[in-house]
């Protein structure tokens, strides 16, 4: 297993390096970049990421095709965009609304909350162990909001007041919903439908990251989030509602993902690509900047109880598709050491 080094440098948070931008530190920079970054193809009308209806997903007369749509969705894009998941527009506006108003807070005020070196649970930016390492334009506030008995409230901004009733409000809606996607996940590969969600097990956890993106006077040269593949099962996607940044990597080319108001985009991650035998597959993605616009996401991940081995399902390995994976637990703990060094995490697993 790749090896940690041990010290951390603690770095500036990016709304402090913002205010003095002649002097952006080099390791935020990518020379390469050239206006590409910002230029993504737009999908087409015939082959956009698909958007998944719970509705038609939940009828019968409607779920087969649904259900087609989603499996087709995550075979060639590996994510989709997900809509009439029972949140209601106002909510979800609070959502990105109490993580605008946490990063607009004096910066002692947010340091209540910050995050302690070698842990990713806070309020921080990159965990940084070399000056080589490439660094991405964000400030987060990152929570393990499930199972509940792991829940560490010192991280847990205390100010907007509403902060914790909200997430926990979020936390229960997308606990409900990660159970609808997974059985229908399932049910689009005809396995039991709960196939997947029996492997991760009774405690299965989520954490939730807030990404804030300052406005980046470099955008052509600097990325909000490198490329990577997340290491959940899946991952809820809330995007800004104004401003665009998410670009998913398919078929070499890189493509943005359009805001739909009220959608959630939901992306493979690498446990689901393993337990699927590579069927569905975790997309590699990123998140560019904008000259003049901040932009908050919010991101939630979910992820097995740490105890569970996860690997294929047994039903799809046979001769004509052998075991493409190994074992693999506490994955998080294997992906955060690969992606500190820019190597795959999925690698750690593939036979
Ligand atoms: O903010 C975005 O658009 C992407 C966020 C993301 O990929 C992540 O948090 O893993
Ligand atoms: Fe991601």
């Amino acid at each position: 297993m790749a090896k940690r080094c041990e010290v951390e440098i603690v770095g500036k948070p990016v709304q402090e390096l913002v205010l003095n931008p002649e002097n952006l530190p080099k390791n935020y920079t990518y020379d390469e970049g050239g206006a590409g970054f910002r230029d993504a193809l737009v999908p087409s009308q015939d082959e956009n990421i698909p958007v998944v209806d719970i509705h038609r997903l939940s009828s019968p007369s409607t779920a087969q095709q649904e259900l087609a749509k989603l499996h087709h969705a995550l075979h060639s894009w590996g994510c989709f965009q997900v809509i009439n998941h029972g949140m209601e527009s106002s909510f979800l506006n609070k959502v990105r609304e109490i993580g605008k108003q946490f990063f607009h807070l004096p910066k002692e005020e947010k340091k209540k909350c910050a995050r302690e070196p070698n842990n990713v649970e806070g309020y921080g930016n990159d965990i940084v162990y070399s000056q080589k390492h490439r660094l991405d334009w964000t400030d987060r506030v990152y929570l393990k909001v499930l199972p509940e008995d792991q829940r560490n409230f010192k991280f847990w901004p205390q100010n907007p007041n509403d902060f914790r009733s909200t997430v926990l409000q979020y936390t229960e809606s997308l606990r409900l919903l990660t159970e609808v996607i997974l059985k229908a996940m399932a049910k689009s590969l005809n396995l039991e439908e709960d196939s997947f969600l029996n492997e991760c097990g009774e405690r299965a956890a989520m954490f939730l990251r807030f990404n804030y993106y300052p406005p980046c006077p470099m955008p052509d040269h600097v990325l909000g989030l490198r490329p990577h593949a997340d290491g959940s099962t899946i991952t809820f996607l809330l995007q800004d509602k104004q401003v665009e940044g998410l670009q998913v990597l398919k078929d070499d080319q890189w493509f943005k993902v359009p805001i739909i108001p009220d959608a959630l985009v939901i992306n493979v991650g690498d446990q689901i690509e393993i337990l699927s035998n590579g069927i569905f597959w975790s997309p590699v993605h990123r998140a560019v900047i904008d000259a003049e616009k901040e932009r908050l996401t919010v991101a939630m991940f979910c992820t097995p109880d740490s105890e569970k081995e996860i690997k294929p399902v047994d039903k799809l390995v046979n001769e004509s598709r052998p075991v493409l994976y190994r074992p693999v637990k506490n994955y998080p703990e294997i992906y955060n050491q690969y992606y500190q060094q820019g190597i795959r995490p999925i690698e750690a697993s593939k036979i």
